[in-house]
């Protein structure tokens, strides 16, 4: 055998076959959403043997073009921050005031698990333990639901949650968001909104049972009002802190990949609500609708 170097034009090995066929290696449309997808996402070994999502060998054929969802053109902007910086309040805010719809990744999940899919119950157990979902689920929950509405400007709530979430949406939609709206806010302070969140007097309990025995219905109805006054399932001391935890470790990550690329526009979130809200509506102001 000789010692040459390799010519750099020699043909490429082939690429290796995907470990775990998933649903990330189906090719073109997805039938359920209908999207033509411009990478192929196959499992492979990556370091130290954890198995990564890596974008596969795509003829140029194949590729969308740039924030393209089927045929649709959009503009998507991210928003992230900790559990309880106030995202969603502010989300209601632009979705009033400048016209874009509001997904979020949390709520798509929630109301998966309250659909009784074959999923619901994976999905409850992870959000119980404060965890981050598979991104193929999230992801085709996100597809779905942008597909279905008219609308082409979308706040995407909660979503890139992990590295994962962001590589996986970004390989397979194609899409990259116009800009990452970042809710910065201390722990103490998004500490004090959750727990507030779930916070129901005792006082609306007897109110409300007070109302079931009038309408004759206590058996029934008072248990379903019970549930829906409980608040959100991981609004507890226990998971608040897991979800601190995961933020910390995998979502800060994201907001630094996207930070590097310029994009992110960090926003004081622990000013009050109006407040925040003057310095969103500046940086939306370019989005302003037609009157
Ligand atoms: N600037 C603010 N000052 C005080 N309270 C706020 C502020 N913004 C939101 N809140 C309150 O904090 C709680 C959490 O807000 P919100 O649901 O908007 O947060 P979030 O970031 O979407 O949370 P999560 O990530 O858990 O979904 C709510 O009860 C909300 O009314
Ligand atoms: N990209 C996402 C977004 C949310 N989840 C799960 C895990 C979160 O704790 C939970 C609630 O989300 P929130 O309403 O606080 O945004 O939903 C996920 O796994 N992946």
């Amino acid at each position: 055998a000789t010692d040459r170097p390799t010519p750099q034009h020699a043909p490429r090995a082939p690429p290796t076959p995907p470990c775990d066929p998933s649903p990330w290696s189906r090719r073109r449309a997805d039938p359920s959403t209908g999207i033509r997808f411009g990478a192929q996402l196959v499992r492979r070994r990556g370091a130290m043997g954890t198995v990564v999502d890596a974008p596969a060998v795509v003829t140029e054929k194949e590729v969308v073009a740039e924030n393209m969802l089927g045929d649709k053109k959009v503009t998507v902007v991210f928003v992230l921050g900790g559990p309880g910086s106030g995202k969603g309040t502010q989300c209601s805010n632009i979705v009033e005031h400048f016209g874009f719809t509001h997904l979020s990744a949390g709520d798509l999940l929630r109301a998966e698990i309250k659909s009784g899919s074959e999923n619901g119950t994976m999905i409850e157990n992870m959000i119980k333990e404060g965890k981050i979902v598979p991104s193929e689920v999230t992801i085709k929950l996100l597809q779905q639901a942008m597909i279905k509405n008219e609308n082409d400007k979308f706040l995407i709530d909660g979503f890139p949650r992990n590295e994962e979430n962001r590589a996986a949406f970004e390989n397979v939609t194609k899409i990259s968001p116009a800009f990452v709206l970042f809710f910065n806010c201390s722990e103490e302070e998004m500490e004090r909104r959750l727990l507030g969140r779930n916070e129901v007097s005792f006082f609306t309990y007897v109110l409300m049972f007070g109302l079931c025995i009038l309408i004759k219905t206590t058996l029934f109805l008072f248990p379903t009002i019970c549930i829906i006054l409980q608040g959100r399932v991981d609004d507890n001391i226990e998971t608040i802190r897991k979800r601190f935890k995961v933020f910390v470790e995998s979502s800060l990550p994201v907001i630094e990949y996207y930070d590097a690329k310029d994009k992110v526009k960090k926003i004081d979130a622990a000013k009050p609500i109006p407040e925040v809200f003057e310095d969103v509506k500046a940086i939306f102001a370019p989005y302003a609708k037609a009157t």
